[in-house]
C-alpha cells in the first residue's frame, strides 16, 4: 500500500485555499464543511484512478490530516506574508494569523482594553484580524460612519434574524433610511414629551422599591428593571413588570446578558457563530427574545393604546408613509428598542452615580446645582429646567466618554468588488472590516486632555478654558466624542436616554443621600467593567440609601 503523496497533496491544499477557500467558502460554514470533507476525497479518487495510491483506512486517514495541515500552513502563511491586501498595516502576529484570538479577548470582556494598548503601541491603523483594521484616529469617523460611508459588516451578519424581518441596526443603506423615518418621529421632541410621562410613573416606582431596602442593595440591578419596564412600556404599551416583581421573573434580563457575551465573541468569527447556530439549542435564547417581544406586540395591537407610544410610529399609525409598515418589521424594531436602549441606560446611570459617589467633590456640586435650579419642595421630574443643569450634563458626559456604554461597536465593511476606499487618507483596500471604537477615541489623550483617564467634568464646560496648571491647555475634540456613535446610523435613542438619565439623578438625589457600602471595593468594581458590545459591571454596585 502506498502512502498519499505529501508534495502533490501540498499543491492540491495550495491550489484548494487560492482558488477555492479564500474566494468563495470564507464566510458560509456549510459550503465550507463540504469542501473540507470532498475536497481531500476528489484527490484521493483522482489518485487511486491514476494508480498512484492503494485506498485503505490508514491512507485516506492520513491524506485527510496531512491535507488539513498543508491548508493551515498555506492560510497562515499567506496571511503572514508580503502578498496580503493588508500586509502593510502594523499589528499583533497572532492576531494577523487567526480571528479566533481576538474573539478570545472579546469573550474575557477586555476587547476594548486591548484595542486601545494596540493602538498606544501600534499607532492609527492597527491589523486586529486577517481582514479587520481597528482605526484609532478622528480623521477615520466621516469615512467611515458619515453620510456615504461603509455599510455595516460581519457583526451585524451575526445577529441578524436570517429568516425573518430585519431590524433597522442590520438593514442596508437605502432601506435603513427608509425604516429610520418611522424611528425619527418616534424619537422627536414631541415623542419625548408623551414619553416622559411614562419615564416618570417607572421612576416614581423605582423610588418607592428603593426605600423599601435600608441594608445596601445591588442598584445596578434596580435601574436594569426600571430600564426594561420603561421601554417595555414605550415600545409595547408593557410588558415587563420587573420593578413590581422584584425580579427578573421572565430571565429576559439574563437571556440579554448571555447572548451579548455568546453574540459578541462568535461575531468575530462568523463561521464559529454558524458552526454553533446547527447546534439546536443555542439560539434558544435569541428566539426567546423575539417570541416575547411578539407576544407583547399582539397585546398591543389587540389592546390598543391611547399614547402616541413608539410602536404607533413604528407601525405608522399616523398614517404618513405611503407604505404602511409590516407588523413584523415592527415587532422587530420594537425588541431592538429593548435590546438598544434598556441596559445601555441602565449601565450608563450606574457608572455616573458610582463615578459621583468615588469623590464626594462630584456629588457636592451636583446636589448644589440641583437645589439651586429646583427650588424645595419644586418638582425635579420638571424637565423645561435641565439646560440649567451644566454640570450634571457635564458629568453625563464625562461617564459617557470614560465608559462609554458601546465601547467597541460593530465592524463597517469596504465592499468586496468596490476598488477599496480611501479613510483618514489611507487606502483600505476592499474586504476589510473597519472597526473605530469609542472607547480607544474617548481614552487618547490627544482628544481629551488633561487627565485623560480621570473623571474631570470640568473638561465639559466652556468656563473652563485652562487647567489651571500654567502653560497645560485643555484638549476637548467634540469630534471625537462618539458614545452614540456617528452619522446616518447613529443612535436613534439618544435623547432619550440622555433624558431618562437626568430624570433618574435628579430624582434619587432629591430624595436620598447615597453612599457605597461599607467596604465597597472601588478599584474591584470599576475593574469589573467588560465589554459585551453593551458594557457591562460583573461586580454589583452595593449602596446604602438613606431618604431625606
Ligand atoms: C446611554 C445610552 C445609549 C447609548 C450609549 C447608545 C449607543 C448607541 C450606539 C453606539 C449605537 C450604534 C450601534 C451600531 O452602530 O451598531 C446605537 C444605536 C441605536 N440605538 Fe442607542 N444608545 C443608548 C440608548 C438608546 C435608547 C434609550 C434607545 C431607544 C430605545 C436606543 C436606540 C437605538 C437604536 C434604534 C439604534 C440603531 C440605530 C440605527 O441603526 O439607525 N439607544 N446606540
Amino acid at each position: 500500500m502506498h502512502s498519499p503523496l505529501p508534495v502533490h497533496l501540498l499543491c492540491f491544499a495550495i491550489a484548494s485555499h487560492l482558488l477555492i477557500f479564500k474566494r468563495f467558502a470564507v464566510l458560509d460554514f456549510g459550503l465550507a464543511v463540504i469542501l473540507l470533507v470532498g475536497l481531500p476525497g476528489v484527490f484521493l479518487a483522482g489518485a487511486s484512478k491514476l494508480g498512484v495510491l492503494e485506498l485503505g483506512l490508514r491512507v485516506v486517514f492520513e491524506c485527510y490530516i496531512q491535507y488539513y495541515s498543508f491548508l493551515a500552513l498555506s492560510i497562515i502563511s499567506y496571511r503572514l506574508s508580503p502578498f496580503h491586501r493588508l500586509h502593510s498595516f502594523p499589528g499583533p502576529l497572532i492576531c494577523r494569523v487567526t480571528n479566533l484570538w481576538i474573539a478570545y479577548i472579546a469573550f474575557t470582556g477586555r476587547h476594548h482594553q486591548y484595542l486601545s494598548e494596540l493602538h498606544r503601541k501600534y499607532g492609527d491603523f492597527v491589523r486586529v484580524g486577517p481582514e479587520e483594521l481597528s482605526i484609532g484616529t478622528v480623521d477615520g469617523i466621516v469615512d467611515v460612519l458619515g453620510i456615504g460611508g461603509l455599510p455595516k459588516g460581519k457583526f451585524y451578519d451575526s445577529i441578524k434574524n436570517k429568516e425573518g424581518p430585519k431590524s433597522l441596526n442590520v438593514l442596508p443603506p437605502e432601506e435603513h433610511a427608509k425604516r429610520r423615518r418611522l424611528w425619527n418621529r418616534g424619537m422627536n421632541s414631541e415623542s419625548l414629551t408623551e414619553y416622559e410621562i411614562m419615564i416618570t410613573r417607572r421612576a416614581t416606582q423605582l423610588m418607592e422599591r428603593l426605600s423599601k431596602d435600608d441594608g445596601p442593595i445591588n442598584i445596578i440591578k434596580w435601574l436594569d428593571y426600571f430600564s426594561f419596564d420603561f421601554v417595555g412600556d414605550m415600545a409595547f404599551g408593557g410588558g415587563f413588570e420587573l420593578l413590581e416583581a422584584g425580579c427578573d421573573k421572565e430571565g429576559i434580563v439574563q437571556i440579554m446578558e448571555i447572548f451579548m457575551v455568546a453574540g459578541f465573541t462568535i461575531a468575530h468569527v462568523p463561521w464559529l457563530g454558524q458552526a454553533i447556530g446547527y447546534i439546536p439549542f443555542t439560539s434558544g435564547p435569541m428566539q426567546k427574545l423575539r417570541d416575547f417581544g411578539t407576544r407583547i406586540a399582539t397585546a398591543r395591537v389587540e389592546e390598543g393604546s391611547s399614547k402616541k407610544d413608539l410602536w404607533y410610529h413604528l407601525t405608522d399609525e399616523a398614517g404618513l408613509e405611503k407604505e404602511k409598515p409590516l407588523k413584523e418589521e415592527a415587532v422587530s424594531d420594537g425588541t431592538l428598542a429593548i435590546n438598544a436602549g434598556a441596559d445601555t441606560t441602565a449601565r450608563a446611570i450606574a457608572f455616573l452615580l458610582f463615578l459621583l459617589l468615588d469623590d464626594p467633590i462630584h456629588m457636592v456640586r451636583v446636589r448644589a446645582e440641583i437645589n439651586s435650579v429646583f427650588i424645595k419642595g419644586e418638582n425635579v421630574l420638571n424637565t423645561s429646567k435641565y439646560t440649567s443643569l451644566t454640570y450634571l450634563e457635564a458629568c453625563i458626559n464625562e461617564t459617557l466618554r470614560l465608559y462609554p456604554p458601546v465601547p467597541t461597536n460593530g465592524t463597517r465593511k469596504v465592499q468586496e468588488g468596490s476598488g477599496g476606499r480611501v479613510v483618514a487618507g489611507r487606502f483600505i483596500p476592499e474586504g476589510t472590516e473597519i472597526l473605530i471604537a469609542p472607547y480607544v477615541l474617548h481614552r487618547n489623550p490627544k482628544y481629551f486632555a488633561p487627565h485623560t483617564d480621570d473623571f474631570w467634568p470640568d473638561r465639559w464646560l466652556v468656563s473652563t478654558s485652562t487647567t489651571g496648571v500654567i502653560g497645560e491647555e485643555k484638549v476637548l475634540n467634540m469630534n471625537a466624542f462618539i458614545p452614540f456613535s456617528y452619522g446616518p446610523q447613529n443612535c436613534a435613542g439618544r435623547n432619550l436616554a440622555r433624558l431618562e438619565i437626568r430624570m433618574i439623578i435628579c430624582l434619587l438625589l432629591s430624595q436620598f443621600e447615597v453612599s457605597l457600602a461599607e467596604n465597597f471595593d472601588k478599584a474591584a468594581w470599576l475593574d469589573s467593567f467588560c465589554d459585551y458590545f453593551v458594557m457591562r459591571a460583573t461586580k454589583p454596585l452595593d449602596v446604602v440609601l438613606k431618604k431625606l
